[in-house]
């Protein structure tokens, strides 16, 4: 499942961690990555702990990463930067991440921080059986994708890609559970807006399944 996530960030959000950005020291990416990531890895990189508490809380904030992430540990997010000539080959994200190494990496999730009109290149691709999907989104806006993809950011030709990169275990382990409770979600919620009450027998009953289906998927 793939799920847009709109204004993520705001413009004030944005201005605050591009400026912050700016005059923090990135390093080459590749040093963080382990042997099998470093050979396609060509970008740089950032941690930032305040920068990372605005991704952060605005993802939490934002109700359809809540409702389609059902995130249980979300890593802290990074920053990475890419000038022309830099790319990330094609790559799987690894199974277990986090300092402990103990955080498994359901799912991947870039927030874009550059306006797409301000570079070429950089789209993030997924590769797909049939033909890849790309993504480059607005900034503020955020693309929610599943780990076990491979994937790849093509080659930025001018200006500058910036963006935040995330990753997040979730409560529910399969994606095909997931995306059912994440359609029940969205049921409750169209029900809700159709009828402009909170209450009907319908959705109680959308709600039933909901919230008995999280109670036999979920593994906190
Ligand atoms: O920059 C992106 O959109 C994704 C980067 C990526 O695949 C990674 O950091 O593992
Ligand atoms: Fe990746």
């Amino acid at each position: 499942m793939y799920v847009a996530l709109e204004k993520l960030l705001d413009g004030s959000q944005l201005a605050t961690i591009r400026s912050a950005l700016a005059s923090a020291s990135f390093s080459e990416g590749a040093s963080t990555a382990g042997w099998y990531g470093k050979s396609v890895k060509k970008n740089l990189q950032a941690q930032h702990d305040a920068c990372s508490r605005i991704v952060h809380e605005a993802a939490l904030r934002h109700p359809m990463f809540r409702a389609a992430a059902q995130p249980n540990v979300i890593l802290p997010p990074l920053f990475s930067r890419y000038v022309p000539g830099m790319e990330y080959g094609v790559h799987v994200d690894d199974a277990i991440m986090g300092a402990q190494g103990a955080v498994r990496a359901d799912l991947a999730m870039t927030v874009f921080l550059s306006d797409p009109s301000t570079y070429d290149g950089g789209e993030l691709v997924v590769e797909l059986h049939s033909a890849p999907l790309k993504f480059k989104m607005a900034a503020g806006d955020a693309i929610l994708y599943p780990a076990t993809s491979l994937h790849r950011v093509d080659q930025v030709t001018r200006g500058e890609r910036l963006v935040s990169v995330l990753w997040i275990q979730s409560l529910v382990q399969e994606a095909s559970r997931r995306e059912i409770l994440f359609d029940l979600f969205n049921l409750r919620r169209k029900l809700w807006e159709r009828t402009g009450q909170t209450k009907t027998p319908e959705s109680d009953l959308a709600a039933r399944s909901y919230v008995n289906l999280m109670r036999m998927w979920a593994k906190p």
